[in-house]
């Protein structure tokens, strides 16, 4: 596809450098027509089976891991649904039972394991579980997670490293202990929920930010390293989403913030966001951005213009400190 793309392309640069004597425009047109031809056959391969197969997905017990379960469960996958409480992933199971039972499509019963992403041992022992349960699986989707909610100089370490054992070393963990099982069968997918904030960082994040963007170079890496084995690697990048994300962040001291923010309140429906993930392992999607207008506009200037990039940030900084009377730490 790749080749046929890039002759689509270099035969299209001929062309219009024909017609338009060559020079800079042309070389820009053939660059974008490669692009474009290069996508559509992309769109043209079929769509990966989610039917039947065995879908792993972490923080099922609420959130956008919740909807994930209702929207590959309806497409008939087999499902392993991890988090930390077992009587809340047993609630999503009963939702999904009814739910089959009112649907006219063929589902599968789906199974639980209960465990701590950020305890390096309880990880270890639930992916043999997991295995242990369908002997294989094809679509692990990484997307458990804790954000946070502070200024940097207020915060404890043992804070800044809770919210990376959760967001990057549980799910590297997890990935690392499937991993030797999918290669050996040459076949699986691995998802992984990241943010916008896996891209730019923002004020009062740093933990979350620093997480998300750790995640965003991992699977980078990974896709790059098994796509030989025929390994499919997604990255997920969301705006903000309907969810308790921010209700259940840490703060500086390691509590709970306990507030619904405006900003997520007013995000994405989970279930859409749910539906885009699911499209993306059908699609075998390498990267999806789920950018609003504002995100977007940030992407852009953090990329062409950092300075000024900076300067809205360090406002940003300014105004948080204000608004949540943050001492000045050095005037204590
Ligand atoms: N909401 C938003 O605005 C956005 C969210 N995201 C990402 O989406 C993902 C899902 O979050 P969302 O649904 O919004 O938030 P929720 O707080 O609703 O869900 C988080 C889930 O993660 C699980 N979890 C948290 N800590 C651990 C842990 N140590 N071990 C195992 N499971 C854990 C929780 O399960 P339990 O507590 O039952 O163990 C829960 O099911 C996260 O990765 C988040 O960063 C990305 C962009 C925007
Ligand atoms: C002169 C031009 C000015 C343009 C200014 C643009 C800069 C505006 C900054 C807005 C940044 C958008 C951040 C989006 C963050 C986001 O969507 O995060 C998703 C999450 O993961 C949410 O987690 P959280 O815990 O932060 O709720």
């Amino acid at each position: 596809a790749a080749c046929w793309s890039l002759a689509g392309g270099a035969g299209g640069a001929a062309a219009l450098e024909r017609v338009m004597g060559g020079g800079p425009l042309s070389l820009v047109l053939g660059g974008l027509g490669v692009l474009l031809l290069f996508r559509m056959v992309r769109r043209l391969r079929p769509g990966a089976r989610v039917r039947d197969s065995v879908v792993v997905i972490t923080g099922a017990s609420s959130g956008l891991g919740r909807e994930c379960a209702r929207v590959f469960h309806a497409a008939g996958a087999r499902l392993v649904l991890c988090g930390r409480h077992a009587g809340r992933l047993q609630e999503t199971v009963e939702e999904l039972n009814e739910a089959a039972g009112r649907g006219h499509t063929q589902t599968h019963p789906p199974s639980t394991v209960t465990f701590d992403l950020s305890e390096a041992g309880a990880v270890e022992r639930a992916a043999e579980e997991i295995l242990r349960l369908h002997g294989n699986v094809d679509v692990l989707i990484n997307n458990a997670g804790i954000s946070y909610r502070g200024n940097i100089l207020e915060t404890d370490l043992s804070v800044q490293r809770a919210v990376m054992d959760t967001n990057y070393f549980g799910p590297v963990a997890l990935t690392q202990a499937l991993l030797p099982s999918m290669v050996r069968r040459r076949s699986g997918h691995v998802v992984v929920i990241s943010s916008i904030q896996g891209r730019i960082a923002i004020p009062h994040r740093s933990a979350y930010a620093a997480s998300k963007h750790a995640t965003q170079a991992y699977f980078d890496c990974l896709r790059a390293e098994v796509e030989r084995y025929g390994l499919e690697v997604s990255v997920v990048s969301p705006g903000y989403i309907r969810t308790n994300l921010s209700r259940n962040a840490l703060t500086g001291d390691g509590s709970q913030y306990g507030v619904l923010d405006r900003t997520t309140a007013m995000g994405r429906d989970p279930a859409d966001v749910a539906r885009a993930v699911l499209e993306a392992v059908r699609r075998r999607s390498k990267d999806v951005l789920l950018a609003g207008l504002l995100a977007t506009v940030a992407l852009y200037l953090r990329t062409l213009c950092p300075a000024l990039f900076f300067k809205v940030m360090a406002m940003r900084a300014r105004h948080l400190n204000l608004k949540h009377n943050l001492s000045e730490i050095v005037n204590k």
